[in-house]
């Protein structure tokens, strides 16, 4: 439903900088997103206010806030430092780097259509809203780019219709489709194969208190993917006041249960995006030198959270203290045998610094990414071996056997951890263009300038396409 002529931006060419020598920096790293949207759809089906302080402000976050406020929902955007003082205002992407920062209020109120949410690409958004929007009253068309179409939905749809929900997709199992809401919704036990997403099983889980019965979902595939996501699922309904049994606490494998009940209204601080730290801690490896992220959170459930043993192990150290995580590069990367089907996300940026290291990579567990913003593995592929780099696909991930790179277009595919990866790529080898790099809107919009500061570059520099 998005406007999809193509814009300048996307077909613009941005040049990575080289890397001048070994990076010394400090970057503070913009909000979760996984955390911003749970916490957005949990705010919503709350029995009072809540507050969002430092949320990530990115085209997924802003998709979810649009949602939910086409859905009844209010949201205040508002600069504070106490939740008793607060006044609306226009935030730009700079306010979220305040200290005390900005922060929503979120009010929630009985949902209503009719309505229509455009889903853009976020997963979150076409996978979480659904339940919420069987119930609210009237109808909620959800639509969105055209690659939402080809992104799984299936376990949804199938559950939503199990649980007594109205669902009209003229048979598709995917995107566009009408949820027919009337205000409530029996909910119960309900079987799905969450093999192509883990988000299936959040996105039932997070509405699951407002359902009459709770909700008991099974998965029965062969494999899940994206295990932390989901206990990060686990923890936000937990610490909203929802009652959840889940196999983290020794319950059965696979089965997760929420029982029916109000949700309290939360203060949340939402943590850094540790995915999207990657590409910084990447230019730490890759050019030997040192990068601070402040407010590395001690205990997290982020994926992200892993790269500090995935990335030491590829040539790295890192400290965790009071001033967050400091991460230095040896001098030398390795490469690395490792199944990330738990971290998928983290894919595309160690591969990037996979096809820079010194012996083979290979990545498994990943067959899913095939359907998330693009086919990463085989953008992977096209896009590192267009640069003179040896990877192959195999049934389940990547197998990168480094090779001297040359510069070169490195296309993006609307993906914005396609766009970090090639950044990464051209802090080693020169002349790499990296179209596109403004969809990395999707999850950090300020990233060309970040990188430029990383880099030491003049302001400006870094941001240019
Ligand atoms: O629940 C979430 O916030 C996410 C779950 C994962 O999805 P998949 O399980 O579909 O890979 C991850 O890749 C995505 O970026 C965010
Ligand atoms: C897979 C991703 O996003 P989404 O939430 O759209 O699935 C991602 O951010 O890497």
């Amino acid at each position: 439903m998005t406007d999809q002529r193509t814009s300048p931006a996307e077909t613009a060419l941005w040049p990575a900088p080289t890397a001048p020598g070994r990076v010394e920096a400090t970057v503070t790293v913009p909000g979760s997103k996984s955390v911003t949207n749970r916490a957005l759809v949990l705010a919503a089906l709350s029995s009072e206010p809540g507050w969002l302080r430092r949320p990530l402000r990115s085209r997924d976050t802003l998709l979810m806030a649009e949602a939910l406020r086409t859905l009844g929902v209010g949201i205040e955007e508002t600069v504070s430092s106490s939740s008793s003082a607060y006044s609306a205002y226009s935030a730009t992407a700079a306010d979220s780097e305040r200290p005390g920062g900005e922060a929503w209020r979120v009010i929630p109120t009985a949902l209503r259509g009719p309505a229509t949410v455009d889903v853009g690409n976020a997963g979150t958004v076409m996978r979480f809203l659904p339940p919420l929007a069987a119930l609210a009253q009237g109808p909620i068309r959800f639509d969105g780019d055209p690659r939402s179409y080809e992104r799984p939905l299936h376990g949804v749809i199938d559950a939503l219709r199990t649980l007594g929900a109205r669902v009209e997709d003229e048979g598709r199992g995917a995107l566009p489709m009408t949820v027919h809401g009337n205000g409530s919704l029996a909910g119960g036990p309900v079987e799905i194969d969450a093999s192509s997403s883990s988000q299936f099983v959040s996105a039932l889980l997070l509405s699951g208190p407002g359902f009459n019965q709770g909700v008991e979902v099974r998965h029965t595939g062969r494999t899940l993917p994206s295990m932390p996501h989901i206990r990060m699922t686990v923890d936000m309904l937990r610490a909203a006041g929802a009652k959840v049994d889940a196999p983290q606490d020794g319950g059965a494998p696979n089965v997760w249960r929420v029982t029916p009940g109000a949700l309290l209204g939360r203060d949340l601080t939402v943590e850094p995006d540790l995915s999207n730290a990657q590409p910084f801690l990447a230019a730490a490896l890759v050019t030997g030198g040192r990068v601070t992220v402040p407010d590395w959170p001690e205990h997290t459930t982020q994926p992200g959270d892993a790269l500090r043993e995935i990335f030491s192990a590829m040539g790295g150290s890192c400290v965790l203290d009071e001033r967050g995580l400091t991460f230095t590069g040896g001098g030398r990367i390795h490469g690395i045998d490792i199944d990330l089907g738990e971290v998928g996300e983290l894919t595309p940026g160690i591969a990037a610094v996979a096809a820079l290291a010194e012996g083979e990579s290979v990545l498994r567990g990943v067959g899913h990414l095939r359907l998330h913003e693009t086919d990463r593995l085989a953008a992977l592929v096209k896009e590192i071996n267009g640069l003179g780099g040896d990877v192959t696909e195999t049934e389940d991930g990547l197998r990168i056997r480094p090779r001297p790179l040359h510069g070169g277009v490195f296309h993006t595919y609307d993906d914005h951890r396609l766009a970090t990866a090639g950044a990464v790529l051209g802090l080693a080898v020169e002349g790499v263009e990296v179209e596109n790099v403004a969809t990395t809107y999707k999850t950090l919009p300020d990233f060309p300038r970040m990188w430029g500061e990383l880099l030491g570059l003049p302001s400006g520099t870094g941001e240019r396409a």
